[in-house]
């Protein structure tokens, strides 16, 4: 199995170009189950979610031609992918596919809104919490849906004519739920209303993908969506938008590790609340014409306290990462997790480097220490495993990181992007 080892100490100074958003890639994937047109998606990260989410399409039947060409695994850099879904072959989303990754279960939306059923094997995904699908099940409900769990899959039923608009609040904020009401309601009869919306960048992508098929939409990136039900969408032509988590870890290693980097393809307004935590850090942080430069040069790492939140909050997908900056600073922070009950898996890893951590409930006190010392550790989750990367790059000696297959989940090409900056990080094949 495929490990990762970084030599720590060096400082990282470059350009790291930001990739399309993983979390934006794959609703917008998932979207071309509502129409028999080409949607065709620029900017699509090379990662291993989106590699699984093409055969779970190829499954219900998505024809899927990578830059003209049939899709092939070598390269690694963000694509232009043309998704063709002529008629849905199959509305079953099996347990051995939808057990893998938490974003294949969205299929449910779309499938349920064109072929008026679906049946849904009940979703994977990192083990951070026990994620539940309550939310989904009663806001397709809303729309008439008949939702019965059966040996492990939701089998849900449109009625009759299909999905009827409706208006529905959700008693929590929930991006995956957002995402499946908001497609389901573009083909229902009449017109929704999705109360407590998520306000993730990755749902006004969405939202702005589904208008450019046709669908009519306003309010993403509100707390309240409305969408007006038309009877079919056609295909599109939409670039994904740049990923704010990856941007925000590399800001969180450049902050580590010291040095000057500029992150290129992305924009400060996709993570202000995160950017503006790595300031108070100590970090420099400006914007560029096409991007973001983060640098510290010299200065200490000082300690700051974060509470995650949905958008605009501090993303729970950038927590690991800042505590694993927190673990050198000067100072004791407290980091609380709001999101996920069980998010803190890299606790444990990161002690193995040498860092002081504690927790209480949902609270990580985090004293930050002179030096990390490298060892092997494991990476248990997608976020997780990169801050364990990030506490590598300012170890001394040398980390090295088992499980990867974590990593290559969410980040494309991360030992390339690093190494060219001047860290020593590779891949080991075992
Ligand atoms: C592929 C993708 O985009 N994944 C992101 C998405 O996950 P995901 O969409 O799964 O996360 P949600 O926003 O749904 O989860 C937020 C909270 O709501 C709870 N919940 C959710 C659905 C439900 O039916 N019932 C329920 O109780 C969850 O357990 C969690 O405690 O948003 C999370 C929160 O920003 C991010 O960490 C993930 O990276
Ligand atoms: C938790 C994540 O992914 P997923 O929701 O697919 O498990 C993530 O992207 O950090």
């Amino acid at each position: 199995m495929d490990r990762i080892r970084i030599v720590g100490g060096n400082e990282l100074n470059g350009i790291i170009p930001i990739s399309g958003a993983k979390n934006a890639a794959l609703p917008l994937m998932i979207a071309s189950l509502l129409t028999s047109d080409t949607l065709t998606l620029e900017n699509v990260p090379h990662l291993a979610d989106v590699e699984l989410l093409m055969r779970i399409l190829g499954n219900h039947g998505v024809d899927v031609a990578v830059n003209g060409r049939r899709e092939r695994q070598e390269d690694g850099y963000s694509r232009t992918i043309h998704f063709t879904c002529r008629t849905i072959v199959d509305t079953t989303a099996p347990y051995e596919l939808v057990a893998k990754m938490r974003a294949s279960f969205w299929v449910i939306g779309p499938l349920l809104a064109r072929e008026g059923q679906a049946r849904v094997s009940l979703p994977g995904g990192c083990a951070i919490g026990t994620r539940p699908v309550d939310l989904f099940i009663e806001g397709l409900q809303a729309l008439g849906a008949t939702m019965e769990i059966d040996a492990g899959y939701i089998n849900a039923t449109a009625p009759k004519g299909g999905l009827i608009g409706a208006r529905y609040d959700f008693p929590k904020v929930s991006v995956g739920a957002t995402h499946v009401m908001m497609m389901a309601a573009t083909l229902a009869r009449g017109t929704t209303v999705i109360g407590n919306a998520a306000r993730e960048p990755e749902i006004v992508d969405l939202a702005n993908c589904l208008i450019a098929m046709g669908a009519k939409i306003s309010g993403a990136g509100t707390s309240t969506i409305t969408i007006e039900g038309v009877t079919s969408l056609s295909g599109a032509r939409h670039r994904v938008l740049p990923d704010r988590i990856e941007t925000g870890t590399y800001a969180m290693a450049v902050a580590m590790a010291g040095g000057d980097v500029t992150l290129e393809n992305t924009d400060m307004a996709l993570l202000d609340t995160a950017l503006e935590s790595l300031r108070r850090a100590g970090a420099t942080v400006s914007p560029t014409n096409n991007g973001i430069r983060v640098m510290r040069n010299g200065g200490g790492i000082q300690p700051v306290d974060v509470v995650t939140d949905p958008f605009p909050g501090f993303p729970t997908d950038l927590q690991a990462q800042f505590m694993a900056l927190m673990t050198r600073s000067s100072g004791v922070s407290n980091i609380t997790e709001t999101i996920f009950e069980n998010r803190f898996m890299h606790v444990q890893e990161l002690a193995r480097l040498g860092a002081k951590i504690s927790l209480s409930g949902q609270t990580a006190r985090v004293e930050g220490v002179q030096k990390l010392k490298g060892a092997p550790v494991m990476a248990t989750d997608l976020r997780a495993s990169v801050s364990l990367v990030i506490a590598g790059l300012a170890a001394e000696g040398e980390t090295l990181v088992s499980r990867i297959y974590h990593l290559d989940r969410g980040f494309e090409r991360l030992e390339d992007k690093l190494t060219r900056c001047g860290a020593v990080v590779e891949r080991i094949s075992d």
